[in-house]
C-alpha cells in the first residue's frame, strides 16, 4: 500500500442528522419483509441506536423520557469542526463517553450545551455504586458550563425548564384558544420566555379573549342540538370571539405583537431607532405608510373578503344582547361580521378536500362530508349542515376562521413580495438600458480572471438588492462560482466607497479557501481573518474594537463567530455593512439557538450564499427568508410556518402546487438561483449511476437475522424505528459495523488479558469488558491492533473484506485507476472511512483522508495536494467535513459509498468536482445494498429532488431555453 498521508483515527460516527419518515408499504423492500418501512432522514435530531439516545440538545430538550433509552449521548447542534475538543476519560480514550443516566441530563440544562459548541459533554462509565458520582460531576460540570454562558450581560437569559415552558405554554392556550400551542411557543420563544412580555403582546391580537370568555369557547360540541343540528343551549359564537378581541385590540392598538422582535432591532444599532421589523414594511418600496401589525391583522381579512362569494347570510353573532348593544353600535364590526362569514361560506362551497383538511379537527372523512352536502346556499345552510348527525360540528366553523386568516397573512406577505419585485423590474430595466457599463465587473478585482456572464449578471443583481436596500439569497447551483460573486460584489461596493466593514461566515472547513480566494481575486480587500483559541481570540477582538486593525472584510466560521458570548458580543457591537453566511442552508431552522444568535449580528445586509437552498420543505426556505429580511417577514412567521408545514393529503395535488406556486411568488424577488445546465454549456456532462450491489452471503444471513430480531421490538414506534433504520443500515453497508464476531466470552477472554497492559492493571475486568460490548467488531479490532495483549485476536482479511460493496469496489477501483480516472469517495460514517481504509491498503492505492476529525489548518494542504498530486488516486471524505464548498475538480469519478438520506447532502458532495475548472466528465457512483433499507432511502431521496425541481422549474416552454446575452439573461434569471 502506498498510503500518502498518516491518516487520522476518527471519532465515532455522528450519524446526529436522522429523522424518520414514513415509506408506502408497496415499496419492494416493505413488501418483501411485509412491514412498515420507514427511512432515516438527515434533518432529525436524534437516533437511538442499541438503547442509547444518540441526539442533539434541541431535541433532547423537547425529548419524552423514553425507557427504551438506557444511555444519552448529547451531541451539538452545530457542526463538528473548529470546536475544542475536550477529550474524555474513558478506559479506551477514543470513545465517546457517554451519559450513564439520562435523568443526570435536565432538558433546558442539555440545551445549554448548545451554547457550548461540539462539546460532548459526556460520563465516564464507572464501576456501580460510582454512577451516583459522575452523575453529579456530570451535572455539575453542566451546571458550570451554564453558569459561565450566562455571565455576559448581554448574553439573553436562560432558557426556562422545558416543564416551565409547557405550563406557560398551557396558561397561554387557556388565554388565547384560538391560537395553537406552537404559535405560542412561537411567541414565548420570541418573548424570550417572559410571560409578562407575551401576554402583552398576545393582546394585542385580534383573537385574544379573557379568561371570562373560556368557557364558551371550549372547542366541544354543544351540549344539545335539536333536529337540525341547531344549539339549544346558547352556543359559543365565532364573532363573540372576534368581538371580545377586538375590545383587547382597541385597547391595545400599539407596536408589534412580537415585542420580543425588539431584540433584534436594539442589536441593529444603527437602526436601532429604526421602525420594529413590522415598521420597516415602510420601505420606500411599499410607497404606502403601513399601519401596525395590529390593524393589519385586522384589515388584512377586509382586503380580501369577498373572495369567496357569499348570499344573504346572518351571522352567528352572539345573541346576548349585553355584549351586541357594547360591541355592535359599529356599522364596521357589523359588515366584518357580516363579511367574515361569506368568506367561511364561501371557503365550505369551494374549498378542496385538502384545504378543508387544514381545519383543526376536520378529518379526510369530514372533509370529503362537506364536500357531498354541498351547495350550501346560505350561512344558514351552512349552519344546519354542521351537526352531529352528519358528523360535523360548529367548530369546525371556527377553525375555518382561523384558515382564513392565516391565508390572509400569507396572502398579504405576497402582496408585498409582489410589489418588491415590481419594484426589482423597474431596476432591472434601468441596468438593462444602461447597457454594458452595468454589466463590467470592478476594476479592482483581478484583471486575469473574466467573470463569467451569468456571474456579471449576479453582480448585478446583487447591485440591485443593495441599492434597494434589501437583502438576498444567491442560491446558484454548487460549483457556479458563489464565492467569487460575492467577492465581486464586495469589491465593487468598494469602488462605490463602501468599504465595509464586512463579515463573511462560512463552514470552518471552508474557511481557507475564502481567504485564498479572496486574496487571488481582489486583492485589495484587507481581509482579517477571526479564528484561533479563545485568548487568540480575545487579543484579536481587542485590537477590532479598538480600531488597531485594517480591515474590510472579517473571516470567521459559523461556531467561531458564535462561539461564546464575547464573540457574539463583538459582532453584535461592530456596524457591519453586510453580513455574508456561505452555506446560507445551515440557517434552514429559525427555531435553531445558531439562527437566532447569527440573527443578532449587527449587519446592515445580509447575503446568504447557498446552492441547495430547498432541502426538505418550503418551510426551511422561509426560514432562510426570514433570516435575510426579518423585517418583511418577522410578522408573519408562525403563519408562514403553518401554512407551509401543511402535509397534502394527495401528493403534488392543485393545493401543493398552488403552495409551491406562492412560495415561488414570495421567494422570487430575493432568491437568484440559476443552474449549470443552463449558464455553463461547456461544463462536462455529469453521469450518475446506481450500482446495485449485492451483498455477500454471509452479510446478507446477519442483515435478515438482525431483521428478523429487530421485527418484534419496535411496535411500529417512531423513535425505535429509527433505531433499527440505523442498524439495518450500517449492516447493509459493512457487517463490521455491528458487533458478532467479538462474542460476549470472548470479550470476557480479552477484558482479563486486557490486565496486562501497564495502562490498564488497576481496571476492573468487568467495566472492561461493559465498555468492549458497545464497540462494534471492527472497533474492537482496532483494539486489538493497539494493544500487544490482544494480539491474536485480531479479524482476519477476509472478515474485514466482506462486503458485497467492496466487492463491486475492488472491482471498480481496478478498473477506474487502469483508465486513469482520480476518485472521491464519501460515506456518512468515519468508522465505514477506517474499513474502506483497510481495503485500500490490501489493493495497493494511494489515498488521502479528510473528516471532521482532521485540523482546519491541514485540510486546505490535503485538497491542495490531492488537486496537485496526480498519484494520488483516491480522496477519502466524510461527507459532511468533506461535502461542502471544496474544490476537487482533479477528480473526474465521485463514489459514494453510502447515501446519506438527505440526497442534497449527496448532490453538495457530488459537485466537489463538477463545478468550473472540470474538464472532464464527472461520473457519480452511488452504492446501494440490493433489497435493503437503502433501496428505500434512494427512492425517498428522489422524491425528496422533485420538491425542488418544483420550485426552480421555468415556466412552460422556458425550459432550458435561456438565452446567452447579458439582458435577457438577467430578465430570466430575475423572472422578469
Ligand atoms: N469566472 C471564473 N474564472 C475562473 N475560475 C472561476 C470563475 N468562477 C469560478 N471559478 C472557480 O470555480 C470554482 C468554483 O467556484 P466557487 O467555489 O465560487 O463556487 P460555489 O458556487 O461557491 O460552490 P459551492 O456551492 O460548492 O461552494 C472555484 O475554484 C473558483 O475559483
Amino acid at each position: 500500500m502506498k498510503k500518502c498521508k498518516e491518516s487520522v483515527t476518527t471519532d465515532s460516527e455522528k450519524e446526529n442528522n436522522i429523522t424518520v419518515s414514513a415509506v408506502p408499504e408497496t415499496t419492494p423492500w416493505a413488501s418483501k419483509f411485509g412491514r412498515d418501512v420507514v427511512v432515516l432522514d438527515s434533518d432529525s435530531d436524534d437516533s437511538i441506536c442499541e438503547g442509547i439516545l444518540v441526539t442533539k440538545p434541541k431535541a433532547w430538550r423537547q425529548r419524552e423520557v423514553d425507557p427504551d433509552i438506557s444511555e444519552v449521548i448529547v451531541l451539538s447542534d452545530e457542526e463538528e469542526e473548529d470546536k475544542p475538543s475536550e477529550k474524555p476519560q474513558t478506559i479506551f480514550p477514543h470513545r465517546k463517553q457517554v451519559f450513564k443516566d439520562r435523568s443526570a441530563v435536565e432538558g433546558p440544562v442539555a440545551s445549554w450545551m448548545t451554547k457550548c459548541g461540539d462539546q460532548e459533554t459526556t460520563l465516564k462509565r464507572k464501576p456501580e455504586g460510582s454512577s451516583c458520582d459522575s452523575q453529579n460531576s456530570s451535572v455539575q460540570a453542566i451546571k458550570k458550563r451554564r453558569d459561565s454562558l450566562t455571565d455576559d450581560s448581554e448574553a439573553e437569559g436562560p432558557e426556562p425548564s422545558w416543564k416551565s415552558q409547557e405550563d406557560m405554554v398551557k396558561k397561554l392556550q387557556r388565554k388565547f384558544p384560538s391560537l395553537d400551542k406552537e404559535e405560542l411557543r412561537d411567541v414565548l420563544q420570541e418573548h424570550d420566555w417572559l410571560f409578562g412580555e407575551t401576554l402583552e403582546a398576545l393582546s394585542m391580537f385580534t383573537e385574544a379573549v379573557d379568561d371570562s370568555c373560556l368557557p364558551e369557547y371550549s372547542a366541544k360540541e354543544p351540549e344539545s342540538q335539536d333536529d337540525n343540528g341547531q344549539p339549544t343551549a346558547p352556543e359559543p359564537s365565532l364573532d363573540t370571539v372576534s368581538i371580545s378581541c377586538s375590545r383587547d385590540a382597541n385597547k391595545n392598538r400599539k407596536g408589534s405583537v412580537r415585542g420580543g422582535r425588539r431584540t433584534y432591532c436594539k442589536s441593529r444599532g444603527r437602526k436601532a431607532d429604526a421602525p420594529s421589523p413590522a415598521c420597516a414594511d415602510q420601505s420606500p418600496l411599499n410607497g404606502d405608510s403601513k399601519p401596525t401589525r395590529v390593524s393589519q391583522r385586522q384589515r388584512r381579512p377586509r382586503a380580501v373578503a369577498g373572495q369567496y362569494s357569499g348570499s344573504d347570510c346572518s351571522s352567528l353573532v352572539s345573541s346576548d344582547p349585553e355584549v351586541h348593544s357594547e360591541y355592535s353600535d359599529s356599522d364596521k364590526e357589523e359588515r366584518a361580521d357580516h363579511g367574515r362569514n361569506d368568506r367561511i361560506l364561501g371557503f365550505f362551497q369551494e374549498a378542496l378536500v385538502d384545504e378543508l383538511m387544514l381545519i383543526a379537527g376536520c378529518s379526510a372523512k369530514k372533509a370529503q362530508k362537506i364536500v357531498d352536502l354541498r351547495p350550501f346556499g346560505t350561512w344558514e345552510d351552512l349552519v344546519q349542515a354542521f351537526h352531529k348527525g352528519n358528523g360535523l360540528s360548529l367548530e369546525l366553523l371556527r377553525g375555518c376562521r382561523r384558515v382564513i386568516r392565516e391565508r390572509d397573512v400569507v396572502l398579504g406577505l405576497m402582496n408585498r413580495c409582489e410589489s418588491v419585485s415590481e419594484t426589482m423590474t423597474r431596476a432591472a430595466t434601468q441596468v438593462i438600458k444602461g447597457g454594458e457599463a452595468s454589466a463590467m465587473q470592478p476594476e479592482i478585482l483581478n484583471s486575469k480572471f473574466q467573470l463569467k456572464p451569468y456571474q456579471l449578471v449576479g453582480l448585478n443583481w446583487l447591485v440591485m438588492l443593495y441599492q434597494n436596500d434589501l437583502s438576498g439569497i444567491l442560491a446558484d447551483e454548487m460549483g457556479l462560482g458563489k464565492t467569487i460573486q460575492a467577492i465581486a460584489f464586495l469589491a465593487s461596493l468598494y469602488v462605490d466607497g463602501v468599504c465595509g466593514p464586512h463579515l463573511i461566515v462560512v463552514p470552518a472547513s471552508t474557511l481557507d479557501n475564502w481567504v485564498r480566494e479572496l486574496n487571488i481575486w481582489c486583492p485589495s480587500l484587507k481581509v482579517l481573518v477571526y479564528k484561533g483559541s479563545i485568548e487568540e481570540r480575545k487579543s484579536l477582538r481587542h485590537s477590532i474594537l479598538n480600531k488597531q486593525v485594517e480591515y474590510n472584510v472579517i473571516m470567521s466560521t459559523y461556531n467561531l463567530s458564535i462561539g461564546t458570548d464575547s464573540d457574539r458580543c463583538l459582532f453584535r457591537k461592530l456596524e457591519l455593512q453586510y453580513a455574508v453566511f456561505d452555506e446560507g442552508h445551515m440557517l434552514k431552522n429559525m427555531n435553531s439557538l445558531r439562527y437566532r444568535h447569527l440573527m443578532a449580528i449587527n449587519a446592515q445586509h445580509r447575503l446568504l450564499l447557498t446552492g441547495t437552498p430547498l432541502q426538505n420543505n418550503l418551510l426551511e426556505l422561509m426560514s432562510l427568508l426570514n433570516f435575510i429580511m426579518p423585517s418583511m417577514f418577522s410578522s408573519s412567521t408562525s403563519q408562514i410556518t403553518k401554512m407551509f408545514s401543511m402535509k397534502s393529503s394527495e401528493e403534488q395535488n392543485i393545493f401543493e402546487k398552488e403552495r409551491i406556486s406562492q412560495a415561488k411568488l414570495i421567494m422570487k424577488p430575493f432568491i437568484l438561483r440559476r443552474v449549470k445546465s443552463e449558464v455553463l454549456k461547456q461544463l462536462p456532462e455529469k453521469e450518475e449511476v446506481v450500482e446495485f450491489c449485492s451483498m455477500t452471503e454471509k452479510q446478507e444471513a446477519l442483515y435478515t437475522s438482525l431483521f428478523q430480531s429487530l421485527k418484534g421490538t419496535t411496535n411500529g414506534e417512531k423513535r425505535a424505528l429509527s433505531n433499527v433504520m440505523m442498524q439495518l443500515r450500517k449492516m447493509a453497508n459493512h457487517p463490521l459495523l455491528h458487533r458478532q464476531y467479538y462474542t460476549s466470552d470472548r470479550l470476557a477472554a480479552m477484558s482479563r488479558l486486557m490486565l496486562k497492559e501497564p495502562t490498564h492493571q488497576d481496571a476492573s475486568p468487568t467495566l472492561i469488558q461493559e465498555d468492549m460490548e458497545v464497540m462494534s467488531d471492527f472497533e474492537l479490532h482496532r483494539l486489538c491492533l493497539q494493544y500487544p495483549c490482544l494480539q491474536g485476536q485480531q479479524l482476519d482479511q477476509d472478515v474485514l473484506l466482506d462486503s458485497g460493496k467492496f466487492r463491486l469496489l475492488s472491482e471498480l477501483l481496478v478498473s477506474l485507476n487502469d483508465k486513469g480516472d482520480r476518485v472521491v469517495l464519501f460515506s456518512q460514517f468515519t468508522m465505514m472511512l477506517d474499513i474502506v481504509e483497510v481495503l485500500l491498503n490490501h489493493l495497493g492505492h494511494c489515498y488521502l483522508r479528510l473528516d471532521g476529525s482532521t485540523p482546519i489548518a491541514d485540510r486546505i494542504v490535503l485538497i491542495d495536494n490531492f488537486n496537485n498530486n496526480t498519484e494520488i488516486f483516491v480522496f477519502l471524505l466524510s461527507t459532511r467535513a468533506g461535502g461542502l464548498g471544496i474544490n476537487l475538480t482533479s477528480a473526474n469519478v465521485v463514489i459514494l459509498h453510502d447515501i446519506d438520506c438527505n440526497p442534497y447532502n449527496d448532490k453538495q458532495a457530488e459537485d466537489r468536482c463538477h463545478r468550473v475548472g472540470q474538464t472532464r466528465t464527472v461520473k457519480v457512483i452511488k452504492l446501494i445494498s440490493k433489497d435493503t433499507i437503502e433501496d428505500c432511502m434512494l427512492r425517498v431521496g428522489q422524491k425528496k429532488l422533485k420538491l425542488e425541481q418544483d420550485m426552480t422549474a421555468s415556466t412552460e416552454g422556458e425550459e432550458g431555453s435561456m438565452p446567452e446575452d447579458m439582458a435577457t439573461l438577467l430578465r430570466a434569471s430575475l423572472g422578469l
